[in-house]
């Protein structure tokens, strides 16, 4: 990657090399002035000794693949908000959340907008569709389900083409999918089963045949949050599925100019159900056209090995699970002495960084939010039972 920009009177040891951009100064969350290239500044070097040093910044020149690992609490999602802030402000990218726990909406105070996700179903491949509506594809209903949506792709050009008019014509809706359905030469059970279960993903409510483009979550550099709380898994995974694939395509055909970066909090649910695919294209691919992906998860364990391999940004908070510390020692490259998971830190907002451009890894103190973070885990002591009740007993009266 090319994580780790430095002052460039370090002493840390290793001297940055190509694609690293000396930083001048630690206040901003980006650093975009002059000759240098956008610096995402994610936080300073923590000395053994507890000081903190020089600034660290993620370059977002280029594309990246990265992963943010962390036991619950220790910082992950707050991590993934400290870039996508930096993001918001760097030229030339434009940052896109997943946000299944609803934590990020505080990114609105950045100019950020927060969004309740709706996409095309055409965005969604004929033979993902038994899958995500919970249905064999060798069963009845399930290889009904496929040909019908493959039909009426067939039959919709501008929607084969690409075509992102605003209006219906280019994906068919769910409603005209399930009157396929009842038109089918099928079996009446296997119609009523298809039928039912493309009523209930039509209750998700992420699936519109008029949903934008999947490019306008990046007309602009802003951040975008993709409010998944409270979304079923699988419409979630659907979401996912499309606003990834539709990101890789968009820039693959030169409809958008900046660099997409993708930002996914719990990633492991991600990569159980229909987004998988979509992610690994970001994850093998997404290079090359200028999307970058990044996985935040609380079990790396429960991540494909590729989201490690492919990742030139690891960012590991503390871990403790053996499972997803042996994930973490897929990352040990020959050039990192000593096991890694021996090197994390224990502190909340630290982190151990890998910078594979440097072929470096350092101990890091991720800087604090400039916009409100929604996550950290709630405490009775803040419950308004008790703080009301307390100032109630401060009531001078
Ligand atoms: N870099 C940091 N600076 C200051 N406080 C931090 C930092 N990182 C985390 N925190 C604090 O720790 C809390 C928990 O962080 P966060 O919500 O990111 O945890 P998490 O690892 O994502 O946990 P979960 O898996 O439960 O979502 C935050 O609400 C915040 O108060």
């Amino acid at each position: 990657m090319h994580v780790l920009g430095r002052d460039s009177d370090s002493d840390d040891g290793a001297s940055p090399d190509g694609g690293i951009s000396p930083r001048t100064n630690g206040e901003g969350d980006c650093e975009t002035d002059g000759e240098l290239p956008p610096t995402v500044r994610i936080g300073s070097f923590l000395a053994r000794d507890g000081s903190a040093g020089a600034a660290v910044g993620v370059d977002a020149d280029g594309p990246h693949a990265g992963v943010v690992f962390g036991k619950r609490g220790t910082g992950k999602s707050y991590t993934l908000g400290v870039l996508a802030e930096g993001l918001g402000m760097a030229r030339g990218v434009a940052p896109v959340v997943v946000d299944p726990m609803g934590v990020f909406g505080g990114l609105r105070a950045a100019g950020g907008r927060v969004v309740e996700p709706r996409v095309r179903p055409a965005a969604i491949p004929p033979k993902a569709w038994p899958d995500l509506l919970g249905l064999d594809p060798a069963s009845g209903p399930g290889s009904l389900v496929w040909r019908v949506v493959a039909d009426a792709r067939d039959d919709s050009d501008p929607l084969a083409s690409g075509d992102d008019s605003e209006g219906s014509d280019g994906s068919p809706s769910l409603a005209a999918l399930r009157d396929r359905v009842a038109d089918a030469d099928a079996p009446a059970a296997d119609r009523r089963a298809a039928a039912n279960h493309l009523r209930l993903a039509e209750s998700w409510g992420v699936f519109g045949a008029d949903a934008p483009p999947v490019r306008r979550f990046v007309a602009d550099g802003d951040p975008t949050v993709l409010d998944l709380a409270g979304t079923p898994e699988a419409a979630a995974g659907a979401v996912v599925r499309a606003v990834a694939r539709g990101l890789y395509d968009a820039r693959i055909d030169g409809e958008i100019d900046r660099l997409p970066w993708l930002l996914v909090d719990e990633a492991h649910a991600f990569f159980d159900g229909v987004a998988d695919p979509a992610l690994r294209t970001l994850l093998t691919r997404g290079r090359a056209p200028g999307v970058s992906l990044v996985c935040a998860t609380q079990r790396p364990g429960a991540l494909p090995s590729v989201a490690v391999s492919q990742s030139d940004l690891l960012v590991a908070h503390r871990l403790t699970a053996e499972r997803d510390l042996d994930r973490l020692a897929e990352a040990e490259a020959t050039y990192l002495a000593g096991d890694l998971a021996s090197r994390l830190p224990t502190g909340t907002g630290e982190a151990l960084v890998v910078d594979d451009a440097t072929e470096t890894a350092h101990t890091v103190r991720i800087r604090e939010r400039r916009t409100p973070h929604g996550g950290g885990s709630p405490r009775a002591s803040e419950t308004e039972a008790v703080t009301g009740a307390a100032a109630e007993s401060e009531d001078p009266r």
